[in-house]
């Protein structure tokens, strides 16, 4: 395989479905027309980009390599590379189809979310109904539950970082912090690559308002700080604003580590139960995923992996 070069196999086949020649196409930059931006981090620039031969839109993840290198980021490559590559198969969280370089950049090509972050759905509606509710934190729950199983915490969870589709399905990005766990199988149930189980975390990583009270008094980190950020956003699609919220990320923490947040009049109360119950300090007290999925809340919600991504999108209220 050539270096750096992104290949796809184009097989052609007769009536009788034999395959009559094998095509082998690298892609590049040249492969694509890049369009607008879409984010730009402290590595990295998202473009969004067209195929020339499929008309296919994908986000494509820009990273500078001299950059990369100078600010000692290769290990949060690997770590995003890795990651992706072990969550491919699932309707939630974006896809990465390949990755390409050239002399000064990385490539990586990711599924396209064309309806943007759930933070402007949130402030552009103020806040959603019981039914939307549902429906978006049932698709990050699935998903998120996916990326448990396969040995992966996100570890910065957020509306920001919670796509949406064109059918505004739930696509969940940026793994750029996340943490790898070492024993945990496949979907065949193999062992996965080990990892350093670092739940013990000395670098300071999420966002302020979703950071689960375990990383802040004793820096510990395991799936149960995703769990935290999901209690967070799901008050957070009822009331237009994160629990824990205030004028500068110190007193942000503060209430946080003092479990101080109260909800606004109107919170339809099976929703409060079930926040309280994933809002709990203790790690080990807090709701688990398939704890909060049997919760009244979602009463006759259909779990079936297959109906949950096909499900029709509520009306938006
Ligand atoms: N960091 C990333 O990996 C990443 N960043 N973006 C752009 C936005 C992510 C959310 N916060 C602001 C930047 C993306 C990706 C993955 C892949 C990806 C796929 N589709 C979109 N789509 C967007 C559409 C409209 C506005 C923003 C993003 N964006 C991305």
């Amino acid at each position: 395989k050539e270096k750096g070069a992104a290949r796809l196999v184009k097989t052609e086949k007769d009536e009788n479905g034999n395959v009559i020649s094998t095509h082998i196409i690298k892609r590049g930059v040249e492969d694509f027309e890049f369009g607008k931006t879409l984010g730009i981090g402290s590595y990295s620039t998202v473009v969004g980009a067209t195929d020339k031969q499929t008309q296919q839109t994908y986000a494509i993840k820009i990273l500078d390599k001299r950059h990369i290198i100078k600010e000692k980021k290769v290990k949060y490559v690997e770590i995003e590379k890795n990651t992706l590559s072990r969550l491919r198969d699932h309707p939630g969280i974006v896809s990465l189809h390949y990755t390409f370089q050239d002399e000064s950049s990385l490539y990586f090509v990711l599924d396209y979310a064309a309806n943007g972050e759930l933070l402007s759905l949130i402030k552009k509606m103020g806040s959603l109904d019981e039914a939307c509710t549902q429906y978006y934190s049932a698709q990050i729950l699935d998903a998120l539950e996916f990326m448990h199983f396969r040995g992966v915490i996100h570890r910065d969870l957020k509306p920001e970082n919670i796509l949406l589709d064109e059918k505004m399905r739930v696509k969940i990005t940026d793994f750029g912090t996340a943490c790898l766990l070492s024993n945990e199988v496949d979907s065949q149930g193999n062992k996965l690559p080990t990892y350093p189980q670092n739940h013990r975390t000395n670098s300071f990583v999420g966002t302020a308002e979703y950071v689960s009270p375990e990383l802040l008094s004793d820096k510990v980190q395991g799936k149960e700080c995703d769990v935290w950020a999901f209690g967070c956003i799901l008050y957070q699609l009822i009331a237009g604003m994160p629990p824990f919220k205030a004028a500068n990320e110190y007193l942000t923490f503060k209430k946080i580590v003092k479990l101080d947040y109260r909800f606004p009049p109107g919170f339809p109360s099976r929703l409060k139960d079930l926040v309280r119950r994933v809002l709990v300090f203790d790690p080990r007290q807090r709701y688990d995923i398939p704890r909060i999925k049997a919760h009244p809340f979602y009463d006759g919600f259909d779990w079936n992996r297959k109906n949950l991504w096909k499900q029709k999108h509520p009306r938006i209220m």
